[in-house]
């Protein structure tokens, strides 16, 4: 494929690059523990009471990457790539309610947590129309491929993942989302190889924060606080 190599390069060389900061948010204790069997209910309960109010956040972020899409983007495919995703979230939402009262967790009453608040206001920050769409979408691609990565390994072959995790596990690890994924990553390659230095470098910097946020953000369900 034409200019392939190089368009895959970006992403792949930034993930050998920094592997081992990519490796503590997609193989985590939290999720490793899903996958081996051994998690604690309550520290699952506490992630889906914060994920809930995260993903409330990840709304209006892809509102404002599809309006950034839609201003700038050199491919028109790009809006309907978005606006699937932003299908999906709305499936997402309900299903995170229906999840809430199967486990007996009060999303009403569940309280942020900081790291979930700094995750909220930086998404937030990503927002603003200074920020470019080719470093908000490659923000977007590494959100959306850290729970895709985490919960597919919680499938894969030798998992032990308890009967009734395994939806939350499917929702994020089946092979549409992995798909979805690899498309969203095919658009951040695409526009980072048309980019100047500063934005690459930009673009860089917000990946490595989303994975130090996922990481926190995993820590999250050991409940210390
Ligand atoms: C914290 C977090 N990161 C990524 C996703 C993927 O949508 C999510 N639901 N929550």
């Amino acid at each position: 494929m034409e200019g392939c190599n190089k368009e895959m390069l970006m992403i792949q060389k930034w993930l050998n690059q920094h592997n081992e900061l990519y490796t503590s948010a997609t193989r985590h204790p939290f999720t490793l523990s899903i996958r081996d069997g051994s998690v604690d209910l309550s520290a699952f309960k506490r992630w889906l009471g914060q994920d809930y109010i995260f993903v409330r956040a990840f709304v209006p972020f892809v509102a404002s990457l599809l309006l950034k899409a839609w201003k700038e983007s050199d491919d028109d495919s790009d809006i309907e790539v978005i606006l699937g995703g932003m299908a999906a979230l709305n499936d997402e939402v309900s299903w995170f309610k229906r999840e809430a009262s199967k486990w007996s967790v009060s999303l009403s009453s569940t309280v942020p947590q900081k790291t979930n608040l700094e995750y909220c206001r930086f998404l937030e920050s990503l927002m603003s129309p200074e920020v470019d769409y080719t470093v908000a979408v490659t923000a977007f691609w590494a959100i959306e491929a850290v729970y895709q990565e985490s919960y597919a390994h919680c499938l894969s072959d030798g998992s032990k993942t308890p009967e009734e995790l395994k939806e939350t596990c499917q929702r994020w690890g089946n092979d549409g989302f992995g798909q979805y994924c690899h498309t969203l990553q095919n658009i951040a390659n695409r526009r980072l190889e048309k980019s100047p230095e500063d934005i690459i470098s930009k673009a860089e910097a917000t990946v490595m924060r989303v994975l130090e946020y996922e990481v926190e953000f995993w820590n999250m369900s050991r409940g210390e606080t």
